[in-house]
């Protein structure tokens, strides 16, 4: 584990850390080096509401990482999930088939657990890919997005409904 931490904060000691593709190619992508992004995506949050720090980092099927961290506002509700950034980052970017999401706090005693919310916006892009919640330290919990949020509710049941297509709901 810290010869594979090593080489993740190798990485991030470079210029352009925040570009998916060198991050892919200079990394092997373990659950230790998706944690060492997000305690580095965590350094950018702009919190200073909630004085609450989280960063993300996604790991795409096909090997880039995008790292995203919470991003508050003066207006309450409009704030935003660190996970929720590196998500729409990836999708805007045309990555929407995921293998892994690593996220950080600065909780020291508990894994930071993203909330509902997230865990909707994760499941829209599928159910059987991995969640590591992690603490400072860099130890984490290897969880799924189905087992986050079991019985969801996701795109598929949008087209179980008949009404939606029958010619008499138009
Ligand atoms: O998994 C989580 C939990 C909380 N937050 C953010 C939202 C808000 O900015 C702050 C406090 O809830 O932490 C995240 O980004 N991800
Ligand atoms: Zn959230």
């Amino acid at each position: 584990m810290h010869t594979e931490l090593s080489c993740a904060w190798s990485v991030l000691n470079q210029e352009h850390f925040l570009d998916p593709f060198i991050i892919m190619a200079k990394t092997n992508s373990s659950p230790q080096d998706l944690i060492a992004l997000s305690l580095k995506a965590k350094t950018f949050a702009y919190s200073p509401y909630s004085k609450f720090r989280v960063g993300a980092a996604l790991l795409t099927h096909d090997g880039a990482v995008f790292t995203g961290c919470n991003v508050e506002n003066a207006c309450l509700t409009l704030g935003i999930c660190a996970e929720r950034v590196a998500i729409s980052k990836a999708v805007s970017e045309g990555h929407r088939e995921f293998k892994a999401i690593a996220i950080a706090s600065d909780m020291v005693d508990n894994f930071i657990s993203p909330c509902g919310g997230c865990r909707q916006f994760m499941r829209e892009f599928g159910l059987q890919w991995e969640v590591y919640l992690s603490k400072p330290d860099g130890s984490f919990i290897k969880s799924t997005v189905e087992a986050l949020l079991p019985v969801s509710f996701g795109p598929e049941d949008l087209l179980k409904c008949e009404t939606i297509c029958t010619k008499e709901s138009l």
